[in-house]
């Protein structure tokens, strides 16, 4: 389905009228919806460009055409190991040690003659081929083909793969290692690229701890080790992961690093639910953000939020996740995966459904999300995948979007890949 502009100004106005005047429950956005938004959002901010080393592009999106700087190759040359020919054989040997990769450029071969050559070595004037060694019997001072020869056999020309000026790759690709391997060999030293989007991590709770067990009613973190790489992961800078408290000096803070940050994007955890210290709702009020998604019909995660500040196409944009650590993980890949992939400039990836082992119960109203493994042919639903768990997640290839009632044991359903199970380039 395509959606227009139209359809995201109304998700828009809908977010916005979507607290109820007491300021209890949320006007859930769908699942599939709350995606489209944030990935709206991010498409809207206007893209910034700079020019990188190669070894500092990779995972970020070329913001110009990759063209051919040159011919590729940019000199005709031997594609193994052999003897340069020219003219019908047999054919005597030039002696000496042959011409060799990077060598000066060789003296034009006679009719008749032949000369040892190396794979990717410069192709002597006048040779119509190359023989492989194996290919070729040596007696005396004269060579002779083991096979028939035909003309060009085993030379590469000038120019076979690119022409200068040629288009090696649009605009908007992603700079994978093979991109820059190709850049490399084209003769590239700078990327004009988009950078990765900023990100402020921001972990809300006095009630957790930083190391040791969990003790008096305290909780370990879980949320500041695993955000950070796992944002990295999505494509994006984390300029700095922070804990603050909630108590009105967090709620400051909180305010003060909202309104201040330079970051694309704050992800902060907790807070988002309605409790007497929960800051997030009233602090972006505060700063004046327009929220754009206000809690997501999904299961766990629900109390999710996306909200901009600043305009449309300057703004810098706040991903709220919910405390409980399975519902972040939710928040991360409905919200924050999609809003970093526009940031970015990233295509999304084809979406894909496997066949689940097993009946997956749903909710009644709301998508859930839930922990497999992906074996060669089905996704097998995890246990453990409690809102407050991360045991079935850690062990987990991919989420599966489990519709409302769920599904039964065969059927296909939709699976989100984890980025480290989908192999993708941010390591
Ligand atoms: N009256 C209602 N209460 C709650 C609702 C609701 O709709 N109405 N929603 C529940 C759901 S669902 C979720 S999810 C949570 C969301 O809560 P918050 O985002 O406000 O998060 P907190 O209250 O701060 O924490 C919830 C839970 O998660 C633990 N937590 C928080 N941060 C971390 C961390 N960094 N590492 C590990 N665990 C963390 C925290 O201790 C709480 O147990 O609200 C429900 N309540
Ligand atoms: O949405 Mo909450 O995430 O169920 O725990």
């Amino acid at each position: 389905m395509t959606r227009t502009d139209a359809d995201g100004a109304l998700d828009e106005a809908l977010a916005l009228v979507s607290r109820t005047p007491d300021g209890g429950g949320h006007r859930a956005a769908p699942w599939q919806r709350a995606r489209e938004t944030a990935a709206r959002a991010g498409t809207g901010v206007r893209a910034r460009t700079h020019r990188v080393a190669l070894a500092d592009a990779h995972g970020e999106v070329l913001a110009a055409p990759l063209d051919a700087l040159g011919d590729l190759p940019s000199f005709d040359t031997s594609a193994m190991d052999g003897w340069a020919v020219a003219g019908p054989g047999p054919w005597s040997i030039r002696p000496g040690e042959g011409v060799l990769a990077g060598a000066e450029p060789p003296a034009p071969l006679a009719d008749g003659e032949a000369v040892r050559i190396a794979t990717g070595a410069r192709i002597p004037v006048d040779t119509s081929a190359v023989i492989r060694s194996e290919h070729a019997r040596e007696s005396g001072t004269q060579l002779y083909a083991a096979r028939p020869v035909s003309t060009g056999q085993d030379i590469r020309p000038r120019g076979q793969e690119c022409r200068s000026g040629d288009l090696l790759l649009p605009a908007g690709s992603l700079v994978t290692p093979a991109v820059l391997g190709l850049a490399a060999a084209a003769g590239y030293d700078e990327l004009l690229t988009r950078p990765r989007p900023r990100v402020e991590v921001l972990v809300l709770g006095d009630e957790l701890l930083t190391e040791g067990l969990p003790h008096d009613g305290l909780i370990r973190d879980a949320l500041s080790p695993m955000l950070g790489p796992w944002l990295t992961r999505l494509g994006a800078e984390v300029v700095s992961t922070r804990r603050l408290g909630d108590d009105p000096d967090g709620a400051e803070a909180l305010l003060a690093a909202v309104t201040g940050s330079t970051a694309d994007l704050i992800v902060t955890t907790g807070g988002t639910a309605s409790g007497p210290v929960d800051h997030v709702h009233p602090v972006l009020e505060r700063a004046g953000a327009e929220l754009l998604v206000d809690g997501v019909a999904v299961r766990p995660g629900h109390p999710m939020l996306l909200a901009r500040l600043g305009d449309r196409t300057d703004g810098r944009h706040v991903v709220g996740l919910p405390g409980n650590p399975l519902a972040a993980v939710s928040g991360l890949l409905t919200l924050a995966e999609p809003l970093l992939r526009a940031l970015a400039g990233r295509r999304q990836r084809p979406r894909y459904t496997v066949s689940v082992e097993g009946d997956v119960h749903g909710h009644p109203y709301d998508t859930r999300l839930v922990p497999v493994l992906l074996t060669d042919e089905h996704a097998v639903p995890l246990h453990y995948n409690g809102p407050a768990m991360l045991r079935g997640v850690a062990a987990a290839d991919a989420l599966a979007v489990v519709p409302p009632h769920g599904v039964r044991s065969g059927q296909d359903v939709e699976v989100l890949d984890l980025p480290w199970a989908s192999g993708g380039c941010f390591t």
